[in-house]
């Protein structure tokens, strides 16, 4: 057994947290550069709980510049197990509809200008992401997002599109047509893809806040709109988050889907010929293997 610690990384409209005991704002270091901002740490009914919120306070970053191997790095150097990554998103369902979250489990990755590995030259690694979300961490998502009153849908695919710009029409409808895919957002790739990495149980509440392009009846998607559902799906969020603590427990066992050893076979490069520079950087992410 080992201590729970939640991550909790809030996406557009989250950028903050209550009702953490004995909280503070701590600052990490990281190989990795500077994370987005201090991290939120406390307790909750005596779990610990880390806030991070990924655009940093102010919203500063953009989908393209968010630091997130820092943030990965940071939340893992902190003793955190298990990520909820929550998340503004555009909706391809009718019936997912704004207001309402989705527990996302599967990812189509369209950005390109982004790090998304902890590995490189001198130390490879690959790790499997068929299975990118943890279903029991994903459970306890649906379970607090239901107890809090939230309309929450199981399952989707979010399309991770580049931006900073929105989709446009033929985009969103071939996304939403040919490809199947359920949401629409710009962060949650590589996040996903670095925390399976790390090694950690990584889920995603996407918080849907507009139709995307596609809605014949809801025109095209608009940042007035989308601000204007933001603040009351970040009140959701919060009351979302509160109820995971008591769910996760002060303890867990090894994940029964084995995302906390994702990395036990997954380094191909021969001791020998390792870069001691990139494996002190990966103390945090992958030291259970390197060292
Ligand atoms: C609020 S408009 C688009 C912006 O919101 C989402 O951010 P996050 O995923 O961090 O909640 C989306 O991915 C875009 O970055
Ligand atoms: N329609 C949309 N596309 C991409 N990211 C979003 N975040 C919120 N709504 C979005």
């Amino acid at each position: 057994m080992t201590d729970t610690m939640i991550g909790v990384i809030g996406g557009s409209g989250l950028y903050q947290i209550d009702g953490l005991d004995g909280a503070e704002w701590v600052k990490v270091d990281s190989p990795w550069g500077a994370p987005s901002d201090e991290i939120f740490c406390g307790e909750v009914g005596g779990v610990k709980m880390a806030f991070l919120p990924r655009h940093g306070r102010g919203h500063v970053h953009s989908p393209s510049t968010v630091p997130y191997r820092a943030n990965i790095d940071a939340l893992k150097r902190l003793g955190v197990t298990d990520v909820i990554s929550v998340s503004a998103c555009g909706s391809f369902r009718e019936e997912m509809a704004p207001g309402d979250f989705v527990i996302v489990d599967q990812f189509i990755d369209r950005t390109f200008a982004r790090e998304k590995s902890f590995f490189g030259t001198g130390c490879v690694g690959h790790v499997s992401l068929a299975h990118p979300t943890c279903p029991r961490l994903s459970d306890a998502c649906e379970s607090a997002a239901k107890s809090a009153g939230i309309t929450v849908h199981r399952g989707g695919t979010y399309l991770a599109m580049e931006g900073p710009q929105f989709s446009t029409l033929a985009e969103s409808k071939m996304y939403r047509e040919i490809w199947g895919c359920d949401v629409i957002g710009m962060t949650n790739m590589p996040e996903a893809k670095l925390a399976r990495e790390a090694e950690l149980c990584y889920a995603s509440v996407a918080m849907v806040t507009d139709y995307d392009s596609w809605h014949p009846h809801h025109g095209e998607v608009d940042i007035t709109a989308i601000i204007a559902t933001l603040q009351g799906n970040a009140d959701k969020g919060r009351a979302m988050v509160k109820g995971l603590p008591a769910l996760l427990g002060t303890e867990r066992e090894a994940c029964p889907h084995g995302c906390d050893r994702a990395l036990e076979f997954a380094i191909l490069t021969a001791p020998e010929a390792r870069d001691a520079a990139l494996v002190a950087k990966l103390d945090a992410v992958a030291g259970r293997v390197l060292s």
